[in-house]
């Protein structure tokens, strides 16, 4: 699975349709998304609030079954997984950064990384969640609970849990949304670093026209479909 210019795929989605909720009900929430993302590439999803840019997020990431259409993630066909087996195909593979922290509160900042590899069957999951919140500039605050850290500080975490099992696609929802300025700042330059690293795709929610700016790519939603495509020619 290549792109045009022989880039291997991280993403391919065709005609994806997402709809909750039954009979009078149902909302159609995702109406027939098409989209393509380069391994290595940083794409920005913008759109106004409601146009679908989460619930894609969710079903490029493996976190919501799409209703029709055809996804292949990380060489991976998830239209055909049921929840266990996309849950499987996520750990690993797919770091997720959102803009509530979702830390555990009875865990200190290094079980809060440690633990999902561990659960992954990692062996070295203490040192790799050591060594991945010393590199987002915690290494101080190790043995911390959320509770005692700052919003920029669990944010640091979150992305540390992210990115220390080094997935090949990490996705990001306004990870900057619970945050001032200046710390949101430094959140991206860390993801934005700590991504140029690992090589991996990111994929990026944001209402920011600077953020979006420093991606490779933006991609617009309105109403459920993609709108817009910078890299469309
Ligand atoms: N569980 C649900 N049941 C019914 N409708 C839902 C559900 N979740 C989301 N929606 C609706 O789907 C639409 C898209 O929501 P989504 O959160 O994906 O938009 P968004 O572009 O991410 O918005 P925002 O920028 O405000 O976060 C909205 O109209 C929302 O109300």
């Amino acid at each position: 699975m290549t792109s045009p210019n022989n880039a291997p795929l991280a993403i391919s989605a065709r005609n994806l349709t997402l709809t909750l909720g039954e009979g009078d009900a149902a909302v159609e929430i995702l109406r027939g998304v098409d989209l393509e993302v380069a391994d290595g590439e940083v794409l920005a999803l913008l759109g106004p609030s409601g146009s679908g840019k989460s619930s894609l997020m969710a079903v490029l990431s493996g976190l919501e079954r799409a209703t029709s259409g055809s996804l292949w993630v990380a060489g991976e066909d998830f239209s055909t997984m049921d929840e266990d087996a996309l849950a499987r195909a996520r750990r690993g593979r797919i770091g997720i950064v959102l803009q509530a922290f979702h830390l555990l509160p009875t865990m200190t900042a290094t079980e809060n990384v440690a633990t999902p590899m561990e659960l992954a069957g990692d062996k070295d999951a203490g040192p790799r969640a050591a060594a991945e919140l010393e590199a987002v500039g915690l290494g101080h605050r190790l043995t911390h609970y959320p509770t005692q850290l700052s919003g920029g500080e669990q944010q640091r975490v979150a992305l540390a849990r992210a990115i220390a099992p080094r997935p090949r696609l990490i996705f990001a929802d306004e990870p900057t949304g619970n945050l001032d300025v200046a710390t949101g700042h430094d959140i991206i330059d860390l993801m934005f670093a700590r991504r140029a690293e690992a090589g991996a795709t990111l994929i990026i929610i944001t209402h920011d026209p600077e953020l979006a700016a420093r991606c490779d790519r933006i991609v617009t939603m309105a109403d459920g479909v993609i709108a817009t495509d910078s890299s469309a020619s």
